[in-house]
């Protein structure tokens, strides 16, 4: 039996225009598993599909790259009627129909069970950006990080990568310098555990310099380009810099001296098609002994479907603080 549902579906590809429009189920693609979304969240990859049209193949569109919900319908064991699941990443939101949308049918081999310690509107405050940060302390952590090294920077920290990184580092016990573009984000920023903040100029490398004096232990990188440059020229010796994004930039220039010189590390993090195993061991992990502590009081903001399209836009000009779930 068809039903109908909301969603915001994007239309034209060279100039996306996006509207909450009522749809039925015999319009979802085909898949296994039937999902009717709780909650979503915007990311910034979200701006790069729904603003810039990056990604879409094909029109009409529904957008979103993360979404959690309860399962209706499964045509794969793994799964059954009322079991509360996450599903991100893969092409969800990008070739196949996202989670802005009140139901979803996606392929089973998408689906994480909703770990125990996570509630679906908690999972979705993480989110990928929630996910990414989580993935990237783990790397860090099993590339020889331990607390008591010296300071870990955390670079863009305002942004969802960024916040739920401080969060986790501090949680951890890690010495949390952050950097930030946003002034008044300072006071945000020490609630959620930095020790210290830096403006954002003076972790940019504009003079292509390699090699500076040794400051960081680690570092969590979702910026890119020239504070990537910046990073990868002030980790201490054997440190490693984490790098998930590219609000900064895509290009980085560097030399072979840090690495041959310090034994530094750069360790490049996706979660896209990030394997399943790890995947479940880092969502059961941001239940448990990585579950920030601020999620719920800090670093959430909620808004409707029809406030999508304003915050899309305000996460590519670098506007959002923390963390935007959207209720279904
Ligand atoms: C949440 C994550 C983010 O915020 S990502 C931020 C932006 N990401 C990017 O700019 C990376 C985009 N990807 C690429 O440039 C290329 O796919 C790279 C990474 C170079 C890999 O190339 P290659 O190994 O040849 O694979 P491919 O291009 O054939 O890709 C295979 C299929 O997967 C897709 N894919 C790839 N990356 C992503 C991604 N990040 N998000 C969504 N889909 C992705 C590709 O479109 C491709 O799909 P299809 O086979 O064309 O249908
Ligand atoms: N590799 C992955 O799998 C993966 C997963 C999630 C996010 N990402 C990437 O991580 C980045 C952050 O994503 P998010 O969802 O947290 O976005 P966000 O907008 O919430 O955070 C971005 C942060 O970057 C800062 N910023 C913006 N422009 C900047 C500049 N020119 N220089 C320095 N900082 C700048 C913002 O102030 C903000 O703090 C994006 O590039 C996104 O594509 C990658």
């Amino acid at each position: 039996m068809k039903e109908t549902f909301r969603a915001l579906v994007m239309e034209n590809a060279s100039q996306p225009v996006l509207s909450v429009q009522e749809w039925d189920t015999g319009r979802l693609p085909d898949a296994e598993v039937t999902v009717k979304v709780a909650y979503s969240s915007v990311n910034y990859k979200d701006a790069l599909v729904g603003v810039k049209g990056d990604f879409v193949k094909s029109y009409p569109f529904i957008p979103g790259i993360d979404l959690a919900g309860t399962v209706l319908a499964s045509a794969d064991s793994r799964f059954k009627e009322g079991d509360e699941v996450i599903v991100t990443s893969y092409k969800l939101g990008t070739g196949h129909f996202g989670g802005f949308s009140e139901m979803a049918r996606v392929p089973a081999a998408w689906v994480v069970p909703l770990p125990k310690g996570l509630t679906l509107r908690e999972s979705m405050i993480l989110g990928t950006a929630g996910f990414t940060a989580a993935l990237s302390v783990q790397k860090l952590e099993d590339h020889g990080l331990k607390p008591g090294q010296g300071p870990v920077l955390v670079a863009g920290a305002s942004g969802g990568v960024g916040s739920v990184a401080v969060d986790i580092l501090a949680k951890r016990g890690y010495e949390v310098t952050v950097s930030t573009g946003k002034k008044e984000a300072h006071a945000y920023l020490k609630r959620l555990g930095a020790a210290r903040i830096l403006d954002r100029e003076a972790v940019t490398d504009h003079e292509d310099q390699s090699i500076r004096k040794k400051e960081w232990a680690a570092a969590v990188d979702p910026v890119g380009g020239k504070t990537t440059q910046y990073i990868i020229s002030t980790l201490q010796y054997g440190g490693a810099v984490a790098t998930s994004g590219l609000t900064g930039g895509r290009e980085v220039t560097t030399t072979v001296t840090p690495f041959l010189g310090r034994a530094i590390s750069w360790l490049g993090i996706d979660s896209v098609f990030c394997p399943m195993d790890l995947r479940v061991k880092i969502w059961e992990k941001l239940a448990s002994d990585f579950k920030p502590e601020h999620l719920t009081s800090e670093i959430v903001r909620e808004i409707s479907l029809e406030q999508v399209p304003a915050a899309l836009s305000d996460i590519l000009e670098g506007k959002l603080q923390g963390r935007t779930i959207i209720k279904l």
